[in-house]
């Protein structure tokens, strides 16, 4: 049998830092992203959350620099859980038995969770209530774009959950997930947030795609 080349990386093994390109550690990311998603509940909540405040970030009359925030909440929301999920395997890597020092790092880490989760919703009812009655008054015509973005994020939410179910089913949810965000986008006075709903939905179908594999 052939000698391995003495600085052959075992199989399975990260490549060197730095010998990849920009997009490849994109896609990582993004994995990660999706991966978390397929394993943690408080992911799939919050990614369905971050549909809703997206498209109410979209469709309310709003400033920019209110959406922005709004917007950057709902990120933050979604990255401290992935960092949260992030410490979780590393703590249960070095401590795989009960130990308290365990238990701080992850009630302090999901602690953080907690902080992003209250100021996002600090931020959405100090951003949001004023924002209420110029809604009310357009009335009638936000129903729809209403019930679509219920729709939308209860298709994002669904996608990675678990559980068996034919490949149809997650392709419905996809479809039904893009054919609702048509009248969010009719109704929207900026693009961002249905951009941000859209990649959120996105992240759910690449979640779903990857079960099981
Ligand atoms: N190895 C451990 N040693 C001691 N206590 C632990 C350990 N692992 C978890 N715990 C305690 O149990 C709680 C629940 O742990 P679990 O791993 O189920 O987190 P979780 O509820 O899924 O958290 P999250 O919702 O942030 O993912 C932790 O917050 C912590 O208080």
């Amino acid at each position: 049998m052939p000698e391995p080349a003495p600085h052959a990386r075992p199989p399975g093994a990260p490549p060197p830092k730095g010998a990849h390109g920009i997009l490849r550690s994109f896609a990582w990311a993004w994995t990660g992203l999706a991966e978390t998603a397929l394993r943690e509940r408080n992911l799939r909540v919050q990614l369905a959350a971050g549909v809703l405040v997206s498209c109410f970030a979209a469709v309310a009359p709003l400033a920019p620099v209110e959406r922005a925030l709004l917007l950057l909440c709902a990120a933050a929301v979604i990255a401290a859980e992935a960092a949260n999920s992030a410490l979780e395997a590393v703590v249960d890597l070095a401590a795989p038995g009960v130990d308290e020092r365990a238990r701080i790092a992850k009630d302090a880490a999901a602690g953080a969770v907690l902080a992003f989760a209250a100021g996002t919703a600090v931020a959405l009812l100090a951003i949001g209530l004023p924002a209420l009655p110029a809604l009310r008054a357009r009335g009638g015509a936000l129903v729809v774009p209403a019930a679509a973005a219920l729709g939308v994020a209860a298709a994002t939410g669904a996608l990675p959950s678990p559980g068996r179910r034919g490949r149809v089913i997650d392709v419905a949810l996809a479809v039904g997930g893009v054919a609702g965000l048509v009248p969010v986008a009719r109704a929207a006075e900026a693009p961002a947030g249905v951009l941000a709903a859209a990649l959120l939905l996105a992240l759910g179908a690449d979640a779903a795609r990857r079960r099981g594999r």
